[in-house]
């Protein structure tokens, strides 16, 4: 049953706006949501409590294997509370420390293996909304409708300064640039499940675009390629 339930994949850089529209179609339709990135956030916040350097594959895989991290829904439209043994992580794992630790430990074959069946386990009816990098081309590929967002990176980097400072996060547009450019070249030319849009993807760039036209472009191929779905 679970095998069959419905995938839709929504991969892109940094600031595309994916977890805003995936949280969105998720209560739009009912369907449970996957943060991929959040898991390797989680990873990276590991990897520094328990002060595992970041460039060791080995123990950083042993501690993706064994991570206890749970993804607590909230009531109504509340977010998903993040919880690492038994902490909540879910504002920790959003600082810039770790969303660049992520994208290091991120790189790692091995750390990715060992993560794919947990990611795989949120496939459960009546469907799944996939968030992250490599969803539609590794972790899963057969998935029926696939979105990749992107836009400028100046755009996403006025995007995350904006979200980060309405979270009280202290920030710098420039740095933010620059860490943002980084990331997005480290996760597209990384060797193993790097940031590419899906053959079958459908991409779409957000550079000026509100995230209701977003969502509407979103929902109308979900609707074109899921002849059971009826908004
Ligand atoms: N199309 C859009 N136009 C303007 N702001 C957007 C748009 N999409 C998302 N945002 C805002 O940009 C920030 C980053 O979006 P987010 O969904 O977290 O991106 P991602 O998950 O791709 O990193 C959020 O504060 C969100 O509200
Ligand atoms: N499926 C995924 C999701 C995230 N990641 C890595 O995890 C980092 C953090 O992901 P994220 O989705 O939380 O980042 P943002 O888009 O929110 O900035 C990314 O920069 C990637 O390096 C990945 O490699 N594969």
């Amino acid at each position: 049953m679970s095998e069959r339930a419905p995938v839709v994949t929504i991969d892109g850089p940094s600031g595309a706006g994916k977890g805003t529209i995936s949280q969105l179609l998720a209560n739009k339709l009912g369907w449970k949501l996957l943060d991929s990135g959040a898991i390797y956030r989680v990873l990276a916040l590991a990897a520094i409590h328990h002060d595992v350097e970041l460039d060791n594959e080995e123990a950083i895989t042993l501690l993706a294997a064994h991570l206890d991290v749970q993804f607590l829904a909230g009531a109504g439209n509340e977010a998903i509370k993040v919880v690492l043994e038994g902490e909540d992580v879910s504002h920790a794992i959003r600082t810039q420390e770790c969303s660049d630790a992520a994208s290091r430990v991120a790189a790692f074959p091995r750390v990715r293996e060992a993560l794919l069946r947990r990611q795989r386990a949120f496939r459960v009816a009546p469907g799944l909304i996939a968030d992250g990098r490599d969803m539609g081309t590794v972790v899963f590929p057969h998935a029926p409708v696939k979105l990749f967002l992107t836009a400028s990176a100046e755009e996403r980097a006025q995007r995350r300064y904006n979200q980060l400072q309405d979270k009280g996060f202290d920030v710098n547009i420039e740095r933010l640039l620059t860490e943002i450019q980084e990331r997005d070249h480290r996760d597209m030319n990384r060797a193993v499940a790097p940031l590419v849009p899906a053959e079958d993807a459908l991409v779409i760039d957000t550079t000026g675009l509100g995230i209701d036209t977003v969502l509407e472009l979103a929902l109308r191929h979900i609707v074109d390629k899921l002849s059971d779905v009826s908004l």
